[in-house]
C-alpha cells in the first residue's frame, strides 16, 4: 500500500469531488469568521439569495478591529464601527454563533478556536485570514482563504483547492534553557528564507517539536505562513488529547475516547516521502530579533546588524537596504545596543497563557524602563481571566506594563493601539512589514521573554542571562 503523508489522509478524508489537473473540491469541517472578511461575503450570499449551509459548523468572533480598553464598544472608527455592526448583524440572520465583547469567549480567532476545543485533529479549517496555520498545531489542515472563498464556504461549506506539496521541517536537537518556539520558528525563517515553502504544506516533524507543549506548537505553526506556506501542521499525540479534554466543543467521556481512536490515525506513515525535506538543527539557536522589514530578516541577539553587503545578489542586497534605512539602523550595530520606545505582548502568535505566565516570571521584581510604554494583551477573554487567577496581571501592572482587554491590537493597525512613525517596537506577534503597527513605525519580531527583557532594559538583551532556569519550564500548572 503506497504509504502516505498526514496531508494526504486529511486531503483523502474531505475530497468530496476530484478530476484530473483540476482542483478538487474538499469538505469543510470548521469556518470561522471575523468581522474585516466577512462582510462582504455575507454580502454576496444574501444578492444571491442564499442560506449558509451549515451555521453549525461556522464560528464567528470580534478581533481585529476593536479597541482593548474597557469601553471596547465604544468604536470611533466609522468603517471599523460598520465592520462590527455587519458582523453582528450577519450572525443573526444566518443563525451564526458570535463570541461578542460581552463574551469571556471573545478573542483573537486563532486564540479562540483552539481554546475553546473547536479545532480538532484531522479536521479541515478554514477563515478568512492568513494565520489560520495556527490551527494546524492540532493535526487539522487549516488555511486561510480570500473573502470570495469565504462566500463560498458559507453557501456550500466546501471550496474547491488544489493539493498543495508537502514538506518535512526536520528539528533535530532540542532546545537550550531561554529559547523558545518563537525564537525556533523565526530561527527557522532567518535561514531559510519567506518564501521556501511556498506551495507546499509544512509538517514539522523531529523530538524537538514532540516535545512543545500545544501553545507552543501553535506559535510554530502560526508563522508558517510568513515562510510562504499554506499551511503549517504537527502530528497529534497525548500532548494533543490531552489538551483537548474538556474543552467546551469537545465531546466528553467515551465519545472523547472514540474521537482520540480516530486522531491516532492521523500520521505520516513511516517512508512516507514528503516532496521537500529540510533540517533545522536547534541545538545552537540564540534568542532571535529581526533587523529588517520582513519576518526572514532576523538574527540572534548577540550578532551585529546585518551589512547588505554580505547578501548574495543584488536584489537581496537591495531589499537588506532598504529594510535598514527603513528600520534606522546601520550595519555593525550590535543588536543588543538597539533601543525600543514600546513593547507589545500579545497576538495570534504570543498571546496565550504561556505566554503570558513566561512572560509574568521575567517580568516580576521588575521595572519598564522610564522611557518605554508597554503593553500586555491576553489572546482571549478567557486568557485574561485565567491570567488575573493567577495573577499574572498584578506582575505586569506592578512593573510598568499595560493591562488590556483582549484583541488584535498592536499586531496591526487597524484599531487605537497602533506606534507613531518613527518609534521602535520590540513585538511578539508576527509581521515587521513597513507600517504593521503604524504608518512609519519600526517593528522587531521577538518571543515574549526577549519582549520583557526590552521593556525593562530599554534596549534589546540576551535573556539567556535572565534566571534561565525560569525560562526552561514554561508550563506553570492551571490554578
Ligand atoms: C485582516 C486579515 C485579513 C489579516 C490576515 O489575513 O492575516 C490579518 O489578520 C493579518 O495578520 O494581517
Ligand atoms: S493577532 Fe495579528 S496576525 Fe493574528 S489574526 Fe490578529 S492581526 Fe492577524
Amino acid at each position: 500500500m503506497k504509504k502516505k503523508t498526514m496531508l494526504d489522509k486529511i486531503w483523502e478524508n474531505h475530497e468530496v469531488y476530484s478530476e484530473a489537473n483540476e482542483p478538487s473540491i474538499l469538505y469543510i469541517d470548521l469556518h470561522l469568521i471575523h468581522e474585516v472578511t466577512s462582510a462582504q461575503a455575507f454580502e454576496g450570499l444574501e444578492l444571491a439569495n442564499k442560506a449558509v449551509r451549515r451555521p453549525d459548523l461556522t464560528y464567528a468572533t470580534m478581533d481585529h478591529v476593536i479597541p482593548t480598553s474597557p469601553d471596547r464598544w465604544n468604536i470611533e472608527n466609522p468603517v471599523s464601527k460598520e465592520q462590527i455592526e455587519a458582523l453582528i448583524r450577519n450572525c443573526k440572520n444566518h443563525g451564526i454563533k458570535l463570541y461578542d465583547l460581552d463574551s469571556v469567549e471573545q478573542g483573537i480567532v486563532h486564540v479562540m478556536g483552539p481554546e475553546l476545543g473547536l479545532t480538532q485533529p484531522g479536521m479541515t479549517i478554514v477563515c478568512g485570514d492568513s494565520h489560520t496555520s495556527t490551527h494546524g498545531a492540532f493535526g487539522s489542515l487549516a488555511f486561510g482563504i480570500g473573502t470570495s472563498e469565504v462566500e463560498h464556504v458559507l453557501a456550500t461549506q466546501c471550496l474547491r483547492q488544489t493539493k498543495p506539496k508537502s514538506l518535512e521541517v526536520a528539528v533535530t536537537g532540542e532546545l537550550k534553557p531561554g529559547i523558545t518556539a518563537k525564537d525556533l520558528i523565526l530561527g527557522i525563517i532567518a535561514k531559510y528564507g519567506t518564501d521556501f515553502a511556498t506551495g507546499y504544506v509544512i509538517e514539522y516533524t523531529g523530538d524537538a517539536i514532540k516535545k512543545l507543549s500545544m501553545e507552543e506548537r501553535m506559535t510554530v505553526c502560526n508563522m508558517s505562513i510568513e515562510a510562504g506556506a499554506r499551511a503549517g501542521m504537527i502530528a497529534p499525540d497525548e500532548t494533543t488529547y490531552q489538551y483537548l479534554k474538556n474543552r467546551l466543543y469537545t465531546p466528553k467521556e467515551e465519545k472523547f475516547e472514540s474521537l482520540v481512536a480516530e486522531w491516532k490515525k492521523i500520521f505520516t506513515d513511516e517512508g512516507a516521502i514528503y516532496d521537500k525535506r529540510v533540517e533545522f538543527h536547534a541545538d545552537d539557536l540564540i534568542p532571535q530579533v529581526t533587523w529588517g522589514t520582513s519576518p526572514g530578516m532576523g538574527t540572534g541577539i548577540t550578532d551585529l546588524v546585518p551589512d547588505p553587503e554580505s547578501f548574495t545578489g543584488p536584489e537581496k542586497q537591495e531589499n537588506a537596504k532598504k529594510a535598514l534605512h527603513y528600520m534606522g539602523l546601520e550595519s555593525g550595530t550590535p543588536m543588543t545596543d538597539i533601543p525600543v520606545d514600546v513593547v507589545f505582548i500579545g497576538s495570534c502568535t504570543n498571546g496565550r497563557i504561556e505566554d503570558l505566565r513566561q512572560a509574568a516570571s521575567m517580568a516580576k521584581g521588575r521595572k519598564v524602563a522610564k522611557h518605554v510604554r508597554a503593553m500586555v494583551v491576553p489572546g482571549s477573554g478567557n486568557v485574561k481571566a485565567q491570567a488575573e487567577k493567577e495573577g499574572l496581571d498584578v506582575i505586569f501592572k506592578e512593573a510598568g506594563f499595560e493591562w488590556r482587554e483582549a484583541g488584535c491590537s498592536m499586531c496591526l493597525g487597524m484599531n487605537p493601539d497602533i506606534i507613531s512613525s518613527g518609534q521602535r517596537c520590540a513585538s511578539t506577534s508576527n509581521r515587521n512589514f513597513e507600517g504593521r503597527q503604524g504608518r512609519g513605525g519600526r517593528t522587531h519580531l521577538v518571543s515574549p521573554a526577549m519582549a520583557v527583557g526590552a521593556a525593562v532594559c530599554g534596549r534589546f538583551v540576551d535573556v539567556r542571562d535572565w534566571v534561565p532556569a525560569q525560562l526552561s519550564n514554561l508550563v506553570v500548572a492551571e490554578g
